[in-house]
Order: C-alpha cells, then sequence, then structure tokens
C-alpha cells in the first residue's frame, strides 16, 4: 500500500490549526512529518492478505493442539483514531500435516491489527485466516484488550477489558474441546 505522506502532513498540520495551535511554533515544525511516519507504521497492516504471512508450512504429522499465547498487539480503534492493545492467544490443531511456523501466528496478529480495527474483527479475522490456509480441524483465537477510548477519554474506565474469542470447527461443535482449549489458552 502506497501511503500518501503529502496528504498525511498536510492534514495533521491542518489538524493542529483546527485545534487553535500554531503549527509553526518551533516544537510542532517537524510534527506532521512524524505523525505521517508514525500513521505508516500503525497502519503498516493496510493493504496486506494476512493469509501471506502463513508462508512457512511444515508437513509434519501433528494433529494435536498448537498454542500460541500472550502475543501483544497494538491497533487503532477506528471509531476515534486511539490505541487498543493487549494480547491475542492463538490455538489451532492441524490437519494432513499442515503445521505453520509459530512467529507466523504473531505475525497474522501484527498484520491484522495495524489497521484501523475493532477487536470483534482482528479476533475473527485472524481465526479465518487460519482456517483458509491450513484448513485445520478447529481454531481457537482469544483477544483480550484495554481501549483508550474508554480510558483517556469518553465513559474513562480505566482498567476496564474487553475479552473477544472466535471459535471455528472442532471448537465450534464440542464444547468441551473448546472449555479444555480455552483453559490452556488463558492458564
Ligand atoms: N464493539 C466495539 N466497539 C468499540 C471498539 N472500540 C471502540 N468501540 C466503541 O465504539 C463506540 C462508538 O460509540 P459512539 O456513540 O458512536 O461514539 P462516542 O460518542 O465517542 O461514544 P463514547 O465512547 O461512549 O463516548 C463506543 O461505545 C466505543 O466504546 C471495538 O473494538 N469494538
Ligand atoms: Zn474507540
Amino acid at each position: 500500500m502506497a501511503f500518501d505522506y503529502d496528504k498525511l502532513q498536510s492534514a495533521v498540520r491542518m489538524l493542529l490549526e483546527a485545534v487553535g495551535e500554531n503549527p509553526d511554533r518551533e516544537g510542532l515544525l517537524d510534527t506532521p512529518k512524524r505523525v505521517a511516519k508514525m500513521y505508516a507504521e500503525v497502519f503498516e497492516g493496510l493493504g496486506k492478505n494476512p493469509e501471506d504471512e502463513l508462508s512457512a508450512i511444515f508437513n509434519e504429522m501433528h494433529e494435536e493442539v498448537v498454542i500460541v499465547k500472550d502475543i501483544p498487539f497494538f491497533s487503532m480503534c477506528e471509531h476515534h483514531l486511539v490505541p487498543f492493545y493487549g494480547k491475542a492467544h492463538v490455538a489451532y490443531i492441524p490437519r494432513n500435516g499442515q503445521v505453520t511456523g509459530l512467529s507466523k501466528l504473531a505475525r497474522v496478529v501484527e498484520t491484522v491489527a495495524r489497521q484501523p480495527q475493532l477487536q470483534e474483527r482482528i479476533t475473527s479475522t485472524v481465526a479465518d485466516t487460519l482456517v483458509n490456509k491450513l484448513n485445520p480441524h478447529g481454531v481457537a483465537v482469544i483477544v483480550e484488550a484495554e481501549h483508550m477510548c474508554m480510558t483517556m477519554r469518553g465513559v474513562k474506565k480505566p482498567g476496564a477489558s474487553t475479552i473477544t474469542t472466535s471459535v471455528r470447527g472442532i471448537y465450534q461443535e464440542s464444547a468441551g474441546a473448546r472449555a479444555e482449549v480455552f483453559s490452556l489458552m488463558r492458564g
């Protein structure tokens, strides 16, 4: 995705003017440039297909659960463009030896989080990415996050955390399997 740095910089300049700041005062002179760079970084997942992150697939006959938990992530709430951040836990049961690299699960989370987002959509997109690419027996994703739009503004409830889950395959069908994986993921 090609970011329009010039447009971003003039938008930031306009924003500063609109709140009554003087964008030409010394401390703010480089701010439009810095903020443009920052947006390019925090939105670098835009235009990427998270399935491309699951490039390493090993033919390993392990048809039991694999869990990577406590994957830290930072995202930007699409309603207020302020951060929400926390941890994602990703579990899947490979099928037919379709085992991916552990770091690739964290890369999927990273790509999906680095765009204007909702926590629910991060959770379901990570689950669907694994389903589409690996065709596993089951997938479970838990995301726990704190939303700055609920802490520094608005309802102002610091410490409130939001938990979302997405399950696919066997974890959708079997309450027992789901309870087991959730306890491993959150334990
Ligand atoms: N479901 C969901 N809601 C979110 C997420 N991030 C922020 N929100 C909510 O989006 C809602 C937007 O509500 P609005 O009433 O349109 O906006 P607002 O007046 O700024 O709302 P307040 O935050 O209550 O002040 C708020 O309730 C936010 O808490 C998210 O990831 N998922
Ligand atoms: Zn918000």
